[in-house]
């Protein structure tokens, strides 16, 4: 299943044509990336093209119900694309042909369509996730009902010893009791550990989904979202489904499962008893209104600062050694005691409530069977029933109260659920980048021309625009330095140009075609970008490299370190390719040391659309020296846009664009003497 397979390519081609998805079948058709898919790489083009699946075992039911056409993958034949067509099923192969149901292997496996792109995303995202486990509805189903049953087993026990080894004087049928008895006990705890397994396994399934699903999302947002949206949601978005795990497999769900199967209970207490059913059944909904009344007042003292303590603790994180350096803590820890203190507060006045309501539910338990015991020795006197009847309904009211008192009492959990399930419901319904009208494929093969046209940008409603009417025009194969004084929009060009932040007026057209009709993945796999501030990953510095180009050689690795200036980076490390970098027990880097493997990255890709933000700042002679040779040795092979205070690097461009407060003050070769801009004068 995880092999390369050539025919998946072509098949995943028919499959969108037949789906009427030709846009995004010819994306795929024309994406150089890929020769041949594995499964993975398979459903992974369907889940970015936004088409709902499933992948399943071959089920004859499946098919039977099939309403879009669906593939067919077996270990031992090629991929096939198929369809229902009334009652009969039908192969693609140049056309619709039938196919014999018989030459599917039992081995083989169906990825099946469940929705497609224009269809929407639905709202209802969580609900969909849990109807797909419906597997699991009937085992447990059944396993509950076992358990329930032979948990009645003890309470008849005991009153069969009572009524009738005691009462009837007939010892010797008390070993076929026990027996029984045993046996039924066997069942039950073999029942409940299945049905923990079961539901272990289920809910874990859920929560990878979940995570998967999240995470996909969260690579394709648009950057403005994700940046105003902030880090701490996002590390809680992808809590939900860790929420979604110790609900579904914790003691609070088995409750509220069994509590639909207390009716055997009720039924068992009927008949041993005939009205007393009735004490159980009013104490039931006692216990119900009074667990509404409590939720709300549980509810009211629900923590409302620890977003905030959250975000507190993240800020922490993140400007540790700031704090530390500055030696000026006095207020921020002024502030984080605040929060702390508040945090436990609300957290304690909310655990006493919650301590209160179970508590008030265990109380409501023991006087259900207390009531019992008094309103059952009546009918014991009358000889109604048995002494041996009124101590199993007593042991029955147990069975009863127990999964109402566990239900009850974790409600806060399934209110948890409940918000994880409106917050993901939120999530998935935010727009993505990828989109049916954003499917074109750059021209690879050479680079390209780019032009701005009154682009203009703001971070926020209220703010400044950090680009403003920029127009520029640049030819493919230039060189082009963006300048200008800090904070007047260069990285924010940089950024549009990539088209991972969008401008609200204005557009960047790459060979005269809006960068929003490209394909975001493609457009950025093809570009090659470098930022100011180094992103590393803890790992070794081959595998910080290759994050550009996984296919690249341990030689093309060293040649564009070195081509970037990293040769002193390189020397440090011993000239090792797998030196740790950025991890434990490694080596810290320098801001500058991280810009080196930045740009190798960027020019590990070989592309020919290049955008470098600030690339050699504060970089030694020598390495300066060699990037100005790679430099040169691309020019007019690949359109460059760089930004720079460095005049040597600047000198190099073949056109320069000075922005001075998000405008373009000039746009043209290097002047003789480069104008002043306003902030200059400032300055
Ligand atoms: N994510 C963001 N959210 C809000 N404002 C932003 C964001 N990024 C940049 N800005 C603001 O937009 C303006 C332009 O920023 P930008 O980083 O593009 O300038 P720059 O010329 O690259 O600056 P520098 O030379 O310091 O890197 C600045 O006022 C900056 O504060």
């Amino acid at each position: 299943m995880e092999q390369q397979n050539p025919d998946l390519k072509p098949t995943l081609i028919s499959l969108l044509q037949q789906l009427g998805l030709y846009s995004q079948a010819t994306n795929i058709e024309q994406d150089q990336r890929i020769d041949s898919l594995d499964v993975m790489g398979f459903v992974g083009l369907l889940k970015k093209h936004h088409i709902a699946y499933s992948v399943h075992r071959h089920l004859p039911s499946l098919v039977s119900q099939a309403a879009h056409p669906f593939v067919l993958i077996s270990d031992h034949h090629a991929p096939k694309l198929l369809r229902r067509h009334g009652e009969q099923l039908e192969q693609f192969e140049q056309q619709w042909q039938a196919c014999d149901p018989a030459t599917i292997g039992e081995d083989a496996h169906l990825i099946m369509i469940e929705r497609l792109p224009q269809q929407g995303s639905s709202a209802k995202a969580f609900a969909e996730q849990v109807s797909k486990r419906s597997k699991w509805y009937r085992p447990v189903f059944w396993l509950s009902l076992l358990s329930s049953l032979t948990g009645l087993a003890v309470p008849l026990f005991t009153m069969a010893v009572y009524d009738r080894v005691i009462g009837g004087q007939t010892p010797e049928v008390l070993p076929s009791i026990a027996l029984g008895a045993a046996l039924a006990l066997s069942i039950l705890v073999a029942s409940r550990l299945i049905r923990a397994r079961v539901m272990s396994s289920a809910s874990n399934r859920m929560a990878r989904d979940l995570s998967e699903l999240t995470f996909h999302r969260l690579l394709n947002m648009p950057l403005m979202v994700l940046s105003r949206v902030g880090i701490a949601n996002h590390v809680a978005r992808m809590r939900n489904a860790e929420k979604v795990r110790t609900v579904l497999s914790g003691p609070a769900a088995g409750g509220l499962i069994d509590l639909p199967f207390t009716f055997i209970a009720l039924a068992t207490i009927t008949l041993l008893s005939g009205w007393l059913v009735l004490v159980p059944l009013l104490m039931l909904l006692v216990f119900y209104l009074l667990m509404r009344l409590m939720r709300s007042y549980i509810q009211s003292a629900s923590p409302k600062v620890s977003g905030e303590y959250q975000n507190a603790l993240n800020e922490l994180a993140k400007n540790l050694t700031q704090l530390k350096a500055a030696g000026q803590v006095d207020a921020w820890t002024t502030k984080f005691a605040r929060l702390c203190r508040e945090n436990s507060r609300q957290n304690f006045r909310y655990a006493a409530r919650n301590g209160l309501m179970a508590a008030v539910a265990h109380a409501l338990s023991l006087s259900t069977a207390l009531v019992t015991v008094f309103c059952g020795i009546f009918l014991v006197l009358n000889q109604s029933i048995s002494a041996g009847a009124l101590i199993a309904c007593v042991m029955l009211i147990w069975r009863i109260t127990g999964p109402a008192q566990l239900a009850f009492s974790s409600t806060q959990k399934f209110t948890l659920l409940k918000g994880a399930a409106e917050q993901f419901d939120r999530f998935m319904q935010v727009k993505t980048e990828n989109s049916e009208l954003r499917l074109d494929v750059p021209d690879m093969s050479c680079a390209p021309s780019v032009s701005f046209q009154h682009l203009t940008l703001r971070y926020g409603a209220e703010m400044e625009p950090a680009l403003s009417a920029v127009n520029a025009e640049i030819d493919a194969g230039e060189i082009v330095a963006v300048i200008g004084p800090n904070g007047c929009g260069k990285t924010s060009l940089l950024l549009s140009a990539l088209g991972v932040i969008e401008p609200q007026a204005g557009y960047v057209a790459i060979n005269n075609k809006n960068i929003r009709q490209y394909d975001p993945e493609l457009l950025r796999s093809w570009a090659a970008y470098c930022p100011a501030e180094p992103d590393l990953f803890p790992g070794t510095l081959a595998e910080n490299l290759r994050v550009a180009n996984p296919d690249a050689s341990d030689e093309q690795l060293i040649d564009a370190l070195l081509a970037a200036g990293g040769q002193a980076l390189f020397s440090a490390l011993n000239e090792q390719l797998d030196a740790p970098i950025a991890g434990d027990d490694s080596a810290m880097l320098s801001a500058v040391e991280g810009g080196y493997i930045s740009l190798a990255r960027a020019l590990l890709k070989g592309a020919q659309y290049l955008l470098l933000d600030e690339p050699l700042a504060n970089r030694n002679p020598d390495a300066k020296r060699q990037f100005i040779r790679t430099l040169e040795s691309l020019r007019g092979k690949a359109t460059i846009i760089f930004t720079s205070h460095d005049q040597e690097l600047i000198q190099l461009a073949d056109k320069v664009i000075i922005l001075d407060k998000g405008t373009a003050a000039y746009v043209g070769p290097i002047p003789s003497q480069q104008p002043q801009t306003n902030s200059d004068t400032e300055q």
